[in-house]
């Protein structure tokens, strides 16, 4: 019987051999690739007069370059064209599969491979993309890679990495209404620090992640990255299972599968680096006020003072203030807003939109504020629009939008201007993140994005639910 962490067990499953140096030759069942990150790695291949192994195992997408309102060909911007043109013609000339825009399952890559059952439980995967944490939410070992591994995976479908320690972070107790997994994420990172992860796979349990849906999963394994975990995972149960079931690759020999991904959950007598546990009772809807996803507070809380941080957080504190224009002591809650924004890998899927929705049923924008939802993927404009929930947020005054990145990190023409601030579903509120180099970001949940949307300002949801 195997006593070990469904992180240590899957390793071992993809382990080629111990290089030299001690790191692992790791086997990548799934390799997914998107137009920026992808270029240079074809490019070295080519230039090296190398093929791609296995062509089958990489799946492509396009979604940071791409336009959400005009996506008629060629795009506007001729930069955006050249990157989806070069990913075509890598795709053709190596034989992978493209879900280009129009193939009705383009979007997000987080989003769309999950989507169509690629992203599985006890996998090894990897993207040129360091948000590859949220296919964990599978049970899946999943890793940001560089774009020089890039290379590395389309040549040998190996990589060469070092084993993470494993933590286990265990959630227990029911969320309070207006409380959702980004607030549960945001308080973990808010908590442990951007940093503590480093080194680390983050495994993901107790009741309250046990109760919730594929998507929220999606959302906690997601932002693991900003906490410095280069991974973080869940294990899987029959919310992934009946997740899977019958999706586009889902295997077709259904029970045999689902045996082999029970046995690699965690044991229950697992041995962990570290372990902590958090109350979900003690988690408000949380936003941040500063310039890293660990700068966050419950609504209901205050800008902290200097002398409340510890001394090592102080500095980076003194530079968010001012970059942000916050006063230490100051409610976060009234701070006025100018632009919201729902999408994102991290917020973009339907539950999020369902939810979001609800928010906005039968509520209008605030004059002078922007809004605009912008799906994960083509599958969740479908499925929403099947469900009129653009219908809600048109009526509301929010802009329906094509699937991207979008303003998440503002590749395309979805950007702020100036100093403008946003409340933003997305998951890095970096100075400049946003596509002004003083643009400022407020990241929350998408229900609280469209109770700022409303309200002009941020606002507790749980006041209008
Ligand atoms: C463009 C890409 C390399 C980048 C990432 O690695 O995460 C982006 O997706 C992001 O969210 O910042
Ligand atoms: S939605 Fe944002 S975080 Fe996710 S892959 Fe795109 S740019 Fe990165």
């Amino acid at each position: 019987m195997s006593r070990g962490t469904l992180f240590d067990k899957v390793w071992e499953r993809h382990q080629v051999a111990i290089l030299p140096g001690g790191q692992t030759q790791l086997f990548i069942g799934l390799h997914l690739i998107h137009e920026v990150t992808s270029p240079q790695a074809f490019a070295m291949l080519r230039e090296r007069g190398l093929s791609v192994l296995f062509p089958e195992r990489t799946v492509a997408t396009v979604d940071h370059i791409v336009p959400t309102e005009n996506r008629q060909r060629p795009f506007l911007d001729a930069l955006a064209e050249e990157m989806i043109v070069t990913l075509e013609k890598n795709c053709q000339d190596f034989g992978i599969q493209l879900y280009n825009i129009g193939s009705g399952n383009q979007g997000v890559v987080h989003v769309i491979a999950p989507e169509l059952g690629l992203t599985q439980p006890g996998m090894t995967i990897a993207c040129g993309d360091s948000h590859t944490s949220t296919h964990g939410a599978f049970g899946a070992i999943a890793l940001g890679i560089g774009t020089s591994q890039v290379r590395d995976v389309l040549a040998t479908q190996t990589l060469a990495v070092s084993k993470l320690k494993v933590r286990k972070i265990q959630v227990d107790g029911d969320l309070a209404a207006g409380v959702y997994a980004k607030d549960v994420i945001l308080h973990i990172i808010r908590t442990l620090g951007v940093k503590a992860g480093v080194g680390y796979a983050y495994e993901y349990t107790g009741s309250t992640i046990a109760s919730l849906n594929m998507e929220e999963r999606m959302t906690i394994c997601n932002m693991s990255i900003e906490g410095g975990a280069r991974c973080g995972y869940i294990n899987p149960d029959q919310t992934t299972y009946d997740y899977l079931r019958n999706r586009p690759y889902a295997p077709v020999d259904w029970q045999p599968a689902v045996s082999r991904w029970q046995s690699l959950a965690s044991d229950p007598d697992a041995i962990y680096d570290d372990e902590v546990r958090f109350n979900a009772q003690g988690i408000a809807p949380t936003v941040t006020w500063g310039i890293t996803p660990g700068q966050g507070i419950g609504v209901d809380e205050r800008v902290p003072q200097l002398a409340e941080l510890p001394a090592t957080e102080r500095d980076l504190a003194a530079e968010a203030y001012q970059y942000m224009g916050v006063t230490p002591g100051q409610a976060i809650a009234g701070l006025p807003v100018e632009v919201c924004f729902i999408g994102s890998c991290t917020n973009g899927r339907i539950t999020d939109l369902r939810e979001a929705a609800r928010v906005a049923q039968g509520r209008q924008v605030r004059a002078g504020v922007k809004a605009f939802v912008v799906p994960g993927s083509e599958p969740v404009k479908r499925q929403a629009e099947a469900e009129g929930l653009h219908e809600v947020f048109l009526a509301a005054g929010f802009e329906w939008r094509e699937p991207g990145c979008s303003m998440c990190l503002a590749m395309n023409p979805d950007q702020l201007q100036g100093r403008q601030v946003s409340a933003s579903s997305s998951n890095r509120n970096f100075k400049g993140r946003q596509g002004s180099a003083a643009g400022r970001t407020l990241l929350m949940s998408p229900a609280m994005v469209v109770a700022a949307a409303v309200t002009g300002r941020v606002t507790d949801v749980r006041e209008l639910l």
